[in-house]
């Protein structure tokens, strides 16, 4: 039951944080539906029931796209929950490429939970682009963004099969293993 009651309380707080941005879809819909289907892919797909994987998953946006900040993560969902969203969240002051290179190289160094979080977030967005194209985005940006993600999951191999699976079918389809 504690369990349950922690992961209300971060969808709740994520739900809020989150509440005046939008994903970058024709239909803007809202960016709450991100995290939750992150969370999601890790229960249903994943077969991850570890509660800070959960949360950290629910919270894994909140710093990077929103005023929320690390302390107040620690004060409200301690220490590992925490630990886990440090490592996922990219260092917004720092240039795009800059960005993009970082999650490459940092991946294979990630923690087990860590790169679990980063398996469905990595899986989400592929699937969300096959879906439709954001708002502004050209084909070949479509295109790059799933060869930049090939790489970075190339980092994060060995760690859960079923999303590993379903990634490997989204490269195949676009050509790129
Ligand atoms: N596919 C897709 N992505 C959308 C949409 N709306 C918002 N996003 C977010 O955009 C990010 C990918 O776009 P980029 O141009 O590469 O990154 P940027 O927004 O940080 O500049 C992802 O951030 P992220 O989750 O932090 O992941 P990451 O790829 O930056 O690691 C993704 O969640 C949408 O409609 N479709
Ligand atoms: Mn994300």
């Amino acid at each position: 039951m504690a369990d349950v009651l922690e992961i209300i309380r971060c969808s709740n707080f994520a739900a809020i944080k989150h509440k005046d941005q939008r994903r970058k879809d024709e239909e803007k819909t809202p960016y709450i539906n991100h995290p939750i289907g992150v969370a999601n892919i890790l229960t249903e797909e994943a077969g991850i029931a570890d509660v800070a994987v959960i949360q950290a998953a629910l919270l894994h946006d909140t710093v990077e796209d929103t005023d929320t900040t690390f302390e107040e993560i620690q004060a409200l969902f301690g220490e590992e929950v925490t630990g886990i969203v440090k490592e996922v969240t990219d260092e917004k002051n720092l240039p795009k490429l800059v960005r993009k290179q970082k999650q490459i190289e940092h991946a294979p160094h990630a923690s087990y939970k860590a790169k679990l979080v980063k398996l469905a977030d990595k899986l989400y967005n592929l699937r969300d682009l096959n879906r439709c194209t954001p708002v502004g985005w050209s084909q070949e940006r479509v295109t790059e963004y799933f060869q930049w993600a090939h790489k970075v999951v190339e980092g994060l191999k060995g760690t859960n099969q079923p999303m590993e699976d379903s990634l490997q079918q989204l490269f195949k389809e676009r050509n790129i293993v």
